[in-house]
């Protein structure tokens, strides 16, 4: 293991302990450790793997150990896209005496699955969005799936239509997906609506609701896009790809991590913006980041806990508390991008509505 002890008068040392640091790029910015130890009247410094020479050098040039990181809550800004899609629904109904329609399709007893259809149907509720659900045993055939789409396939009342992923094993989701109306899609996963999100100059009828729902927070939090360098990890068709592909519309500078990457904590480290979309609970540690990074963690894991009241706690991918002590703004799970997800979802009916009723 790399152990280097740089002498700093008056009877300072700095010990570099980290086996991956070589005495050149110890020695190049020895300087900057010791201001910081001046600065903090150390006597050593040790460096380990959870505080690794790069990060550090990176923290000191940024400054203070004092940023004040924004909780971006996402109950209250999913609430304020609420308030706006009722009272555009109220006026629509005034106008044509029709409201939209959203279908949800859920095959299986998943509990995180249930969990957030009855958040979408209350939300529905609440906005004036007539909500319809068709509940499916596990083991049915792939066509009851298929049926249930091709019924809201034909039903004017319906303007949207989702079937909640992921469907069991014996199932084949594209398959199942593909059924569903161009013009219904209002997760935005068709590849015609996936095609013209990619192509410049093209706008596709529907983009998907955990992709827009993380522009919205980062733009309504005051964080600019336009050439910044974001990291997504994962890639996806339901968050990964969709964001990344969102994001240069917004004309971000977009890297892409998935479970091959190599060294992702080193591609992430240099993110101003990191969108974490891995479903992996505390994937992204302290490490991960630059300081005054701005965090937008999608990852909901449902984490086994027989003592909470559901039997299992949501855990985003980043390690919150450690993420805190070194971003400038942060999404907490829950209540974060999901509630904006779904306001999303409500704002792709109410859209898909107007257009079926030639009000856009
Ligand atoms: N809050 C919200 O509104 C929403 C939350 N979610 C949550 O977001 C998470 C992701 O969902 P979804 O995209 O559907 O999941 P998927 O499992 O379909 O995709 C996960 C992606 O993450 C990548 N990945 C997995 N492990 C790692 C790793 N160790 N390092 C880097 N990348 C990794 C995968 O890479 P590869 O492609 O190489 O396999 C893949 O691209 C889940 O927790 C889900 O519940 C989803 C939708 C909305
Ligand atoms: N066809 C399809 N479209 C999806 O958009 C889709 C999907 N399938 N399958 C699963 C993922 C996951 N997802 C979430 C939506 C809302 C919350 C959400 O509202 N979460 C709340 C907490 C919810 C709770 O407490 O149960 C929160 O984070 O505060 C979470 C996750 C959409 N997905």
């Amino acid at each position: 293991m790399a152990s280097i002890i740089v002498d700093i008068p008056p009877s300072m040392s700095i010990v570099v302990d980290h086996p991956s640091y070589s005495l050149a790029s110890n020695v190049v910015t020895a300087h900057l450790l010791l201001q910081f130890i001046v600065l903090r009247k150390l006597q050593y410094l040790i460096l380990t793997d959870d505080n690794p020479f790069e990060q550090f050098c990176t923290n000191l040039f940024v400054g203070g150990d004092d940023l004040n990181p924004t909780i971006i809550n996402g109950k209250i800004i999913a609430e304020e896209i609420r308030t706006g899609i009722a009272a555009e629904i109220r006026q629509m109904k005034e106008a044509t005496g029709k409201i939209p329609g959203l279908a949800v399709v859920l095959v299986g007893k998943r509990r995180d699955s249930q969990s957030y259809v009855r958040h979408k149907i209350k939300d529905c509720e609440e906005v004036g969005i007539n909500s319809l659900l068709d509940e499916l045993p596990d083991d049915c055939p792939q066509d009851d799936v298929v049926n249930a789409v091709s019924n809201f396939n034909k039903d004017p009342s319906v303007h949207g239509i989702l079937v909640q992923l992921p469907l069991p094993k014996h199932m084949d989701e594209e398959k199942v997906l593909n059924t569903i109306s161009l013009e219904k899609d209002v997760d935005g996963f068709h590849p015609l609506n996936v095609g013209n999100l990619a192509i410049r100059g093209r706008e596709p009828l529907f983009i998907p609701c955990a992709a827009k729902a993380c522009i919205e927070l980062l733009l309504r939090s005051g964080v600019e896009l336009v050439g910044k360098n974001v990291v997504v990890i994962g890639r996806s068709r339901v968050v990964g790809l969709p964001t990344s592909l969102l994001l240069q519309r917004h004309h971000a500078t977009v890297s892409v991590v998935h479970a091959h990457s190599k060294d992702p904590e080193r591609i992430t480290r240099e993110a101003d913006i990191v969108i974490s979309a891995a479903g992996v609970p505390n994937l992204v540690r302290r490490n991960w980041l630059k300081r005054g990074a701005v965090v937008i963690d999608v990852g909901t894991s449902p984490v086994e806990d027989p003592s909470s009241e559901h039997g299992y706690n949501l855990t985003g991918d980043v390690c919150y508390e450690e993420a805190l002590q070194l971003v400038s703004a942060i999404t907490p799970v829950p209540g974060g991008v999901g509630p904006v997800t779904v306001a999303m979802l409500l704002s792709n009916t109410l859209d898909s509505a107007k257009r079926a009723f030639g009000l856009s």
